[in-house]
């Protein structure tokens, strides 16, 4: 795109009857980005020369990783019978941790593009995806992708594509998002098959907010779906929960790139900038109003994604806690499922402990984190959430080990969820012995064809969140995909394991449990930190301990020798070399009652390589 195009305004509101808004939903590397990228390719957007691999997926993460986090939503021109359209693609995350981006922008849309890899058939979050599209009653167009593929079998996929939403399989669309086939006549039928948005022109502006990404030059951009009514540039909106104001500075459509525009009406889908620089401002499910003429009712708004997996977040070096704490601001405007609250802990200093979506989503958290911020940083041992209800019904959440009340607990509870599990049916052995001895309890069985089978589990989530798929798939040669969602509580075996250091608990390294697992987990952290810590002046037992009972112990031995013992005769700036070099190794020791610990031991027995030991016992 030339220079003076991203200027050149794209004119108001347009006709509704024209705009079709869709996404794509697939289960994870079915190929939506792609698919994507090939439209925007078809219809002009993005010239040949200028098309990077996956264009929508902008952060540099995701672009190494191969997935799609943030949506993204752009605009695209397209003729049929001589008429043109507006074609508003709202890319989404494939990935589990995610869903809640997808639920999210599929609101904002008419229909859907239900994309299946014709190698893989359908998966666990083809069905999951394809459900909650229905929820929003959309219109759902079946495609199978990658038709390229030698090993793709277009006729046998598009025969299960059809016996799941009802239809003939011959209008199953076939397509290659890599090659291009079939993405013109997919481009129609979008056209043809989607209704056009329907809201009133005339009615107070109401426009739902999908979207809301912190841009270090622009402050906060909303991305937009306008339902009644139209928004026009520098006119006051006003955001409906909050009651906030501001001044529309600008307004326009991604095509891809941002494009100012002289206003959006009904059924458009476009960016919003304030001037704002804080997101919470610009409230993911909120409705946008005219300030002059507000509307009376919200747009029913979306559930706030919860957070699942806990984890403390410390800087390395402690002079880094302000710079984690700005950086976790920014991260969390951009990025509404991120929550965290400032934590001490006595072996780790100051930090914070923040919630997640999933280890995936932790993961690419501490990442940016490290990346973007020139962080380094320690992640404890994540967690889910537990409700411990005391003797006298006082309820407090955990969602940190080290808080764990002391006093009579009456019982525990745990978050729990419901997976379903799609396979080849000659898995089914290995994926219910595993559950089992998950804690899991079947929930029900049905055979999607002859050979491919959909269990489903009650798990609890803290069995599942971290090796499981790792696990699941090994098991399963690759073949097994899985799909959960959060069902309720329950009552369970919990203890907490706590680590001594000579008789110092580290709180760092408590770990809440089901009671069968607390002996192999204390036998784990009492032999790894045996390893990892150097050895003192004296012999430190560690041990792991429930209460006041001990449940394993190991010792590190002790040693009389000194550093300079070596250096016989005189030569003094050796010593002073010596010296000097302890003295800076004693900086990053951390002083556990009488014990130094290297702030390396406490990363490498916190590091997640820990997760992967566990599952290979
Ligand atoms: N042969 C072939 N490969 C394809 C086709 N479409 C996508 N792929 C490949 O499949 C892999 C996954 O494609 P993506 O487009 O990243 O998948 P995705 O569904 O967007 O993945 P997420 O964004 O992570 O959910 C990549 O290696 C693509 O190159 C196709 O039509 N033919």
């Amino acid at each position: 795109m030339s220079p003076m195009a991203r200027f050149s305004p794209v004119p108001a509101a347009t006709d509704p009857a024209i705009i079709r808004n869709f996404c794509i939903i697939a289960h994870i590397d079915h190929g939506k980005s792609t698919l994507a990228d090939r439209m925007l390719q078809s219809t002009g957007v993005v010239e040949h020369r200028n098309m990077k691999a996956q264009y929508l997926d902008r952060m540099d993460i995701e672009r190494e990783r191969g997935i799609t986090i943030k949506s993204q939503a752009v605009r695209m021109p397209w003729e049929l019978d001589g008429q043109s359209y507006a074609l508003n693609m709202i890319d989404t995350p494939g990935h589990v941790d995610f869903t809640y981006e997808v639920s999210r922008s599929l609101a904002a849309c008419e229909g859907a593009i239900l994309l299946v890899d014709a190698a893989q058939g359908i998966e666990a979050q083809t069905l999951a995806n394809l459900y909650l599209a229905m929820e929003n009653d959309l219109t759902i167009i079946p495609v199978l992708n990658k038709i390229d593929l030698p090993a793709a079998q277009p006729e046998k996929y598009a025969e299960e594509l059809a016996n799941l939403i009802g239809g003939d399989p011959a209008d199953v669309l076939k397509v290659s998002g890599k090659t291009g086939v079939g993405v013109e006549d997919l481009l129609d039928k979008i056209v043809r098959d989607i209704p056009a948005p329907v809201g009133d022109p005339d009615a107070p502006a109401r426009a739902m907010i999908f979207d809301s990404v912190y841009d270090t030059y622009r402050g906060v951009v909303t991305y937009v779906r306008v339902i009644d009514g139209s928004l026009s540039p520098r006119e006051r909106i006003q955001m409906m929960s909050t009651r906030a104001s501001h001044e529309l500075l600008e307004l326009g459509v991604s095509s891809p790139e941002p494009t100012p525009s002289k206003g959006l009406g009904v059924g458009e889908v476009g960016y919003l900038i304030t001037g704002v620089k804080d997101v919470r401002l610009s409230k993911v499910g909120d409705t946008v109003t005219n300030l002059a003429k507000p509307a009376t009712e919200s747009l029913p708004g979306y559930a706030d994604p919860k957070p699942m997996v806990f984890s403390g977040l410390y800087p390395i070096d402690g002079a880094d806690y302000p710079v984690l704490r700005d950086a976790l601001e920014k991260l969390m405007l951009n990025d509404a499922a991120l929550v965290y609250e400032p934590e001490t802990s006595a072996a780790l200093g100051f930090g914070f402990r923040v919630g997640f979506l999933g280890l995936l989503h932790l993961e690419i958290t501490r990442e940016r984190l490290e990346r973007e911020y020139n962080l380094d940083l320690i992640s404890t041992a994540p967690n889910v959430e537990y409700e411990v209800t005391l003797e006298d019904k006082k309820v407090v959440k955990v969602t940190n080990p080290s808080e764990y009340p002391e006093g009579k607990i009456k019982e525990v509870r745990e978050p729990m969820v419901s997976a379903t599990i799609l396979a080849p049916s000659e898995f089914v052995g290995a994926i219910m012995e595993l559950c089992q001895a998950r804690r899991g309890v079947l929930g029900g069985m049905d055979y999607l064809s002859e050979d491919r089978v959909e269990i489903r589990y009650r798990l609890p989530l803290a069995e599942i969140v971290f090796d499981f798929f790792d696990i699941l798939k090994s098991k399963t040669r690759g073949y097994a995909s899985l799909d959960w969602k959060a069902d309720g509580e329950q009552v369970a075996d919990l203890v907490k394991v706590d680590i001594l250091l000579q008789g110092e608990q580290v709180d760092a390294f408590s770990s809440i449990t089901h009671k069968d697992k607390a002996y192999s987990y204390g036998v784990m952290m009492t032999g790894k930190l045996r390893e990892l810590i150097p050895r003192q002046q004296f012999e430190v037992p560690i041990q792991a301990a429930i209460g006041s009972r001990i449940i394993a112990r190991e010792s590190i031995r002790a040693i009389r020798k000194d550093v300079l013992a070596k250096c016989y005769g005189g030569d003094i700036s050796r010593k002073r070399k010596l010296l000097e070099k302890q003295k800076e190794g004693k900086k990053r020791m951390k002083m556990v009652g009488r014990v130094e610990v290297p702030q390396e031991a406490f990363v490498a027995a916190l590091s997640s390589d820990e997760s992967k030991d566990k599952s290979k016992k």
